[in-house]
């Protein structure tokens, strides 16, 4: 219910609503400056933040735009050029005494109220098909005390010699069923296979371990069998929990799992949902489990991520191993927004093949005359400089005769180029002089590899984010893209998502593709239904050929589980989800990933004093991840909606729920638990 204000009051939310609302005309550089001016000033103990007078009026208007939506006042004082806007905190007072009435109350908006009617009318409010599954759930009301037995900790008990059996017969099955030889061939081109043994000592010998193993190096599927395959191996009985942040990637890896090893759930794999996402309680969780473990010798503690502060946990737990594993994705090619505005410009079926292949065999030297003798010398440089670490030719060469023709030269078997043996040697000071001289980062080997693709399979990382800058400033300097951005920039607010761009995207996409499905990441159910309508409302996918699935985390399992289908021939698939399919979800035939850079995020207001789900950019981290999810089974296309420049500025991690949230919260949460648990205790006596 909507709180009575004065005419005043009304007047002045009036021209709030309508200043959130404006478009301004702000370049891209400009407006992430700005942002960044705020946020942190926000984050400072400083209470009044003034800006230069060099900003334009958009550039001021931008100024109070951001404030007001971060809860702080902002004022602009002076004349002509010495106008200069500053921004104040505001602390809002809660009149303690004046009893309920005089907490802020709040209305939704129109738009609002109607997609909460469309979600719930969909998906009723509930605690979905999980609630059944819950443990310890005592309804004061009707039931008697329930008690909360969970030996999820407990060891199973189980002869040793029945254990023995059992891993005979998966060993068994697996030399003898096709499918599992299979899948057997793929898990062992894993990169973290072969770090099996590492693992496995690590772990015997420590109590805590932690694993570094970078996206799509099979660490959450492979990591549990390694250790279950080592214990039944000496007949011992063990108990495996592994933690998911979401439980469509809780339900979706514990199938993985079981389908590696010829099992369905139920049996020796199972899942156990939970209803929240639990972000903070896992970092309260560890804290917890640290102090258990003296108590425990018999337990283990696997930390397994690709973006932790490795040194910081391991430091947390008393200096514990870390084992560093490189990972693997297939080649992903990234366009930024300028580059979208200008695919979706043309009218070209042009932007799957624009970038040179060799599909046909043709190297970028057929179109040079080379003698044989040339040919010669600079295939056995390239073999030389790759194989033996032996430089000097290939540095002559290039040193000698400079010229494009040499330094883009392809090896006439390999197709490999001098920057691409560089690249993947981790020769970063000759990588960077090629560059600087023009030479080619976007040609591909035979094996259609580039040479960033090279550089990351090589696991040599600066190698790949010199190359990745360079591509990415090379494609943000296109004259035609920058002056698209420009003109899109100038009348559509980066930070709200645009569907029609989107459908517009997926439809050339479509255009110039015959199969591949499509993955497209937004801020949340909002977002997701605003597009599906879009692309329902378009006469091109009125048809049966699109498979239109929308992946939320309020959705029912059974509803989620279907974006794992295949569609039918001749259909194409199409999810429209949150970043609930960031981590640890393989969509096995997703090919083009569209990412918006946007996500709700849950944090606190300490100057409005509430908690809130605001809609923001996401971390390098974030969408490395989105990025990853076009390569996990094929070659893909990422297709972020948002600049070049807008992807350099954004931060390297998101920060921690635990450090957003008020530690009240969960406080209260963990006494909820105790009180529960207090409960059970006086049932049982
Ligand atoms: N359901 C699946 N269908 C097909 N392939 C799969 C499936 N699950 C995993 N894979 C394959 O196994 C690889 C490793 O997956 P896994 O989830 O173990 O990696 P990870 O290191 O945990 O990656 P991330 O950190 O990105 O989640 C994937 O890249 C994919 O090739």
């Amino acid at each position: 219910m909507a709180k009575k204000g004065n005419g005043k009051q009304k007047r002045g939310q009036g021209k709030a609503q309508s200043l959130l609302r404006q478009n301004l005309k702000i370049d891209e550089p400009s407006r992430i400056q700005i942002t960044q001016a705020l946020q942190n000033f926000r984050a400072s103990n400083d209470q009044v933040y003034t800006f230069e007078a060099n900003l334009s009026k958009s550039e001021r208007a931008l100024v109070h735009q951001l404030s007001l939506k971060m809860g702080m006042k902002s004022k602009s004082s002076g004349k002509s050029k010495n106008r200069r806007v500053s921004v104040f905190k505001t602390k809002m007072k809660v009149d303690t005494d004046s009893g309920l009435d005089s907490l802020p109350h709040f209305s939704f908006s129109g738009e609002a109220q109607e997609t909460l009617g469309d979600l719930f009318t969909h998906y009723p409010p509930g605690y979905g098909d999980s609630w059944e599954q819950m443990v310890g759930y005592y309804n004061y009301r009707t039931d008697k005390p329930k008690q909360i037995r969970d030996d999820t900790f407990k060891r199973p008990s189980i002869s040793s010699a029945d254990i023995r059996k059992k891993f005979e017969a998966y060993i068994n099955k697996k030399n003898r069923d096709p499918h599992l030889m299979k899948i057997n061939t793929i898990r062992s081109k894993l990169p973290i296979a072969a770090y099996e043994d590492a693992i496995i000592s690590a772990v015997k010998s420590n109590q805590v371990v932690l694993v570094c193993g970078e996206t799509g190096c099979g660490k959450t599927t492979q990591v549990p069998q390694f250790i279950l395959d080592d214990m039944w191996g000496k007949g011992e009985a063990c108990k495996i929990v592994c933690t998911q942040p979401r439980r469509i990637s809780a339900i979706s890896v514990s199938e993985r799992i079981a389908s590696e090893r010829g099992e369905i759930i139920g049996g020796h794999i199972g899942y156990k949902d939970e209803i929240h996402e639990r972000d903070r309680y896992s970092d309260f969780m560890m804290a917890i489990i640290r102090d258990m473990l003296p108590s425990y010798p018999h337990l283990r503690l696997i930390l397994m991520s690709a973006t932790v502060d490795a040194q910081r946990f391991s430091q947390y737990f008393g200096g514990c191993p870390i084992i560093v594993v490189p990972g693997f994705t297939h080649p992903v090619r990234t366009f930024y927004l300028e580059d979208v505005l200008s695919i979706v410009k043309s009218n070209k079926d042009n932007h799957l093949g624009n970038t040179k292949s060799n599909k046909d065999n043709h190297l970028n030297n057929d179109d040079h005359e080379f003698s044989v003798e040339d040919k010669l010398c600079l295939d056995e440089a390239i073999d030389l400089a790759w194989s033996n670490d032996d430089w000097d030719p290939l540095l002559e060469l290039i040193s000698s005769k400079g010229s494009p023709e040499i330094f883009d030269y392809q090896h006439s078997l390999t197709g490999f180029t001098p920057l691409m043996v560089f690249a993947g040697k981790g020769r970063v000071g000759d990588l960077c002089m090629l560059l600087s001289i023009g030479a080619d980062c976007q040609l591909r080997a035979r094996d259609e590899r580039t040479a960033l693709d090279i550089a990351e399979q090589e696991n040599q990382l600066e190698a790949a984010e010199i190359l990745k800058n360079h591509m990415g400033n090379a494609s943000s300097n296109s004259k035609e893209g920058e002056t698209l951005l420009d003109k899109y920039l100038a009348r559509v607010n980066p930070e709200i998502v645009d569907v029609v761009l989107i459908e517009q995207l997926i439809r050339k996409i479509c255009t110039e593709s015959e199969s591949g499905g499509i993955l497209v990441f937004l801020p949340g159910w909002d977002e997701i239904n605003k597009t599906r309508d879009k692309l329902l409302q378009s006469p091109f996918f009125s048809d049966s050929k699109f498979s239109i699935i929308c992946l939320h985390s309020m959705i029912p399992s059974t509803e989620q589980k279907k974006v794992f289908l295949r569609p039918s021939p001749g259909c194409r698939k199409i999810v429209l989800s949150t970043n609930i399919a960031e981590t640890a979800v393989t969509i096995d035939d997703i090919v083009y990933v569209i990412d918006t850079g946007r996500m709700k995020e849950k944090s606190y207001d300490p100057y409005c004093n509430v908690s809130t789900l605001q809609s923001s950019w996401v971390s390098k981290a974030s969408a490395k991840q989105r990025e990853g999810r076009a390569g996990r089974c094929q070659p893909g296309i990422c297709y972020h909606l948002y600049s070049s420049v807008r992807a350099a500025s954004l931060p390297d991690f998101q920060v921690p729920e635990i450090k957003r949230m008020p530690i009240e919260e969960l406080c209260l949460q963990v006494t909820d638990i105790f009180w529960q648990l207090a409960l059970q205790y006086f049932a049982e006596q």
